[in-house]
Order: structure tokens, then C-alpha cells, then sequence
């Protein structure tokens, strides 16, 4: 089978994607979206042959608008794009996840500062202000009082670009130190870890510490069931442990795993290309 990797820079984790479809046989067409141009009918040469194509590209935008133009072409991508527009944004993912009946952080969204304002004081201190659209944590902030919060929002509104005029706030979440990753294939998971952090951030990608997790049948069943709620794919699903049980902060649709191929004993990429192999037999078998 002839796999398109849709990239613009070959990270750890491409690097793993890469040589375990190789090792097995397959074709890869390697497509740098940098170098791209996207018509509207017809699909640039270097999707022709491709039987799959898989985004990994780096930045949102991209990722987002790619994989639109790969499906209008009628050639199969992973993610879909309608599972990239959700994730993309903090807002539809949450949106997406409470349509799901998915145990999801309380949020509000108001568009002017006041507003915002008005929503942070309702839920009290602390709580937090996400980008609606943004990974590895960045640029979240953890408000601890009303003059954090005017000064924040002020920043914001003056010198933010249009997507942080989207003033997301949410409950801060007493998640013990620590939250879960779970990488898992159309709600199958593959494997999971704890990320823990003396920081409230316990992302990887800022440090945390990673661990190898069990999940018990409450997450197993959140995992499937935020995945549905998003339209399914290759997805990683965070989740967070609270007195009341698990909540699901976010489903990420364009995944790192290589911390997780690190955490535990399982050999993600070995898994992620199953799943890439049957998803492809399946796109060859609907076209034939
Ligand atoms: N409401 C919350 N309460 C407490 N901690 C939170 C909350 N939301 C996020 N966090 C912490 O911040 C981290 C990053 O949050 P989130 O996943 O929303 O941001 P991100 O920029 O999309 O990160 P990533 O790229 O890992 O998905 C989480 O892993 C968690 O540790």
C-alpha cells in the first residue's frame, strides 16, 4: 500500500510512523505541505497514487485546511477533516464533548472583556483562560485573582490576534497534580499515561513527568465515547481525575505519541500503523 504522509517537519514521532511502514513493505510518498498548492478540482501529483494519506502536519491551520482540500479530491485522510475542525478548537471540542453526554471541565465563552469579566467572577478563583485554538499549553493562564484577570483580559483584547478576542474561560479543575493521555484508534485505546507536574500545566511537552496508566472501565468508556463525539480517528483524549470521577478536557486530533512509546511498554507505532492498514483496506475496499 502506498501511504502519504502530509508534513512539515519530520519530528521523533514521524520519524517512528515512517520507518515502521517501511519495515513492513509498504510505499511512502512523503508530501511537505509547504510545497503544496491546493486547487479546487484536481488533486497536486503527489496524491495520485497515494491510498491513504495521513496528517501530520504541525501547525492547526494547515492540518485544518489541508485535509479539507485531500477529502474534496476524494482521497482517504486521516484525520478527517471534520474531526481536525472540532479538535482544532476549544470551543466546538467542548461543544462537541457535552453533545456526548461526555463529562466535560464547566466553560463559558463571551466575546468582549467585560463579558469575560463578568463569566471569571461566576466561576471564581481559580479558573482558567484558554486560547480557543493552541497546543502544549501555551498561552493558558491560571487566574488567581480580579486584578490577574483584568490584566490578562486587557492583554488580550489589546494585543491578541482575532482568534484571542474568543475569551474561553473554564472552572479550574482539582485534578490532583497529574492527567491522563490516552492515544487511542476510533475509541480503541492503544496506551495511556499519567503527566505529573508540581506546574498546574502537566503537559509533556512543558516537562511533566510521564507514567504508563491503566485505565479502569469508566475511562475506557469515556475514551470511546469522546471519541464518537468527534468523529472518530487516530486521537489523543486527555482526561482529567476529579472527586466525582473522570472529565474529558480535550481529544486532540493530530497526536504526538513518541512520549508515550517512552511511557509504556507498548509499541505505539506498531499499533497506530495497524489501524492506519485497516483503514486503508477498508477506503480500497468501498472504492473497488
Ligand atoms: N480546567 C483545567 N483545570 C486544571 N488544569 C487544567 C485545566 N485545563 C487544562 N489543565 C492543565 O493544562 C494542561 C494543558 O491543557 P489543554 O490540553 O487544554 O491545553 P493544550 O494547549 O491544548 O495542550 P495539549 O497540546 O497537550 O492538548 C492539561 O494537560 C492540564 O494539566
Amino acid at each position: 500500500m502506498n501511504f502519504g504522509i502530509l508534513y512539515s517537519r519530520i519530528r521523533k514521532d514521524e520519524k517512528l510512523l515512517l520507518s515502521e511502514l517501511r519495515d513492513r513493505g509498504h510505499e511512502v510518498t512523503k508530501i511537505d505541505v509547504r510545497k503544496q498548492q491546493f486547487g479546487l478540482s484536481e488533486p497536486p501529483a503527489d496524491f495520485e497514487d497515494v491510498d491513504l494519506v495521513v496528517d501530520r502536519c504541525l501547525a492547526t491551520s494547515r492540518s485544518v485546511y489541508a485535509t479539507q482540500f485531500v477529502d474534496a479530491y476524494d482521497v482517504p485522510v486521516v484525520n478527517h477533516p471534520d474531526t481536525a475542525g472540532v479538535c482544532a478548537d476549544k470551543a466546538k471540542n467542548s461543544l462537541a464533548l457535552v453533545e456526548g453526554a461526555v463529562p466535560t471541565p464547566e466553560t463559558t465563552v463571551a466575546f468582549t472583556k467585560d463579558a469575560a469579566m463578568d463569566a471569571i467572577e461566576e466561576f471564581g478563583y481559580p479558573c482558567v483562560l484558554k486560547p480557543v485554538v493552541g497546543s502544549w499549553g501555551r498561552l493558558m493562564a491560571k487566574i488567581d485573582s480580579r486584578t490577574a484577570a483584568e490584566a490578562i483580559l486587557e492583554h488580550k483584547e489589546t494585543l491578541g490576534h482575532y482568534e484571542h478576542k474568543v475569551f474561553y474561560v473554564q472552572e479550574y479543575v482539582d485534578k490532583g497534580g497529574e492527567d491522563i493521555r490516552v492515544l487511542a484508534t476510533d475509541g480503541e485505546p492503544v496506551a495511556a499515561m499519567v503527566r505529573s507536574s508540581d506546574h498546574w500545566i502537566t503537559n509533556a511537552a512543558k516537562g511533566a513527568e510521564t507514567d504508563a496508566f491503566g485505565l479502569d472501565d469508566e475511562a475506557l468508556d469515556l475514551v470511546e465515547r469522546a471519541s464518537e463525539a468527534v468523529g472518530g480517528g487516530l486521537l489523543g483524549v486527555d482526561l482529567m481525575g476529579t472527586a466525582d470521577g473522570y472529565t474529558v478536557h480535550e481529544v486532540n486530533h493530530n497526536v504526538e505519541f513518541k512520549a508515550l512509546n517512552e511511557a509504556t511498554d507498548v509499541d505505539v507505532p506498531a499499533r497506530v500503523v495497524d489501524w492506519l492498514e485497516t483503514r486503508a483496506e477498508q477506503e480500497q475496499e468501498v472504492s473497488a
